[in-house]
């Protein structure tokens, strides 16, 4: 059932998305779950960015493709016609910001109407690390991911809390469907 490239073995293979509003921190948190390193040098994504890592989630390797997209509306067309045949999204919001929260709504219809109605998104809300800051409360957008079938985490691209662990968690999300028969499917 491997398949092999470039002397790379792998299980799956899953597109991911990383969406969201500019400024929330998507390429941050993708440059940490790859380097392991924060990027503090980060400008605004023009376009589409990407990366690509293999994990092992319950003895299966899985080789994430994940576009990193820009936040900023005038990218919109271009970001939107990389949506097709994702399994997997993180929808990041900045926990400082409140407009970043509000625009959710946008970017989930965005997501299952462009990639998957089934699409697995996980809800990121990032620069946990800035609490003082804090304008959107745990409870109010884990109700939020609750009633929109989300998972949640609050994560941290600057010390790394929970960035492995929401790519990880949506990469398995996504093969427990597909073993229990559910398929991913348009
Ligand atoms: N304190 C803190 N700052 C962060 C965190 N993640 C990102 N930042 C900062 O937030 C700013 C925006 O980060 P980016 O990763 O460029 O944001 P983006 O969502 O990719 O923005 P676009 O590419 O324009 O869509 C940068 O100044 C980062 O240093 C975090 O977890 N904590």
């Amino acid at each position: 059932m491997s398949q092999t490239a470039m002397s790379e073995t792998y299980d799956f293979l899953f597109k991911f998305l990383v969406i969201g509003n500019a400024g929330t921190g998507k390429s941050c948190l993708l440059h940490q779950f790859i380097e392991k390193k924060f990027k503090d040098d980060s400008n605004h994504t023009i376009g589409v960015e990407f990366g690509s890592k293999i994990i092992n989630v319950g003895g299966k390797y899985v080789k994430l493709q994940i576009w990193d997209t820009a936040g900023q509306e005038r990218f919109r067309s271009v970001t939107r016609s990389y949506y097709r045949g994702a399994a997997g999204a993180l929808l990041v919001y900045d926990i400082t910001s409140r407009e970043t929260y509000n625009a959710l709504t946008n970017w989930l219809t965005d997501a299952r109407m462009l990639a998957s109605q089934n699409i697995v998104v996980i809800l990121c809300g990032n620069k946990k690390d800035l609490d003082a800051d804090r304008e959107v409360t745990f409870l109010e957008a884990s109700r939020f991911a609750q009633e929109n079938e989300l998972m949640f985490l609050e994560t941290s691209a600057l010390t790394g809390e929970n960035v492995e662990e929401a790519f990880v968690q949506c990469a398995r999300k996504i093969l427990n469907k597909i073993e229990s028969g559910a398929g991913i499917q348009k």
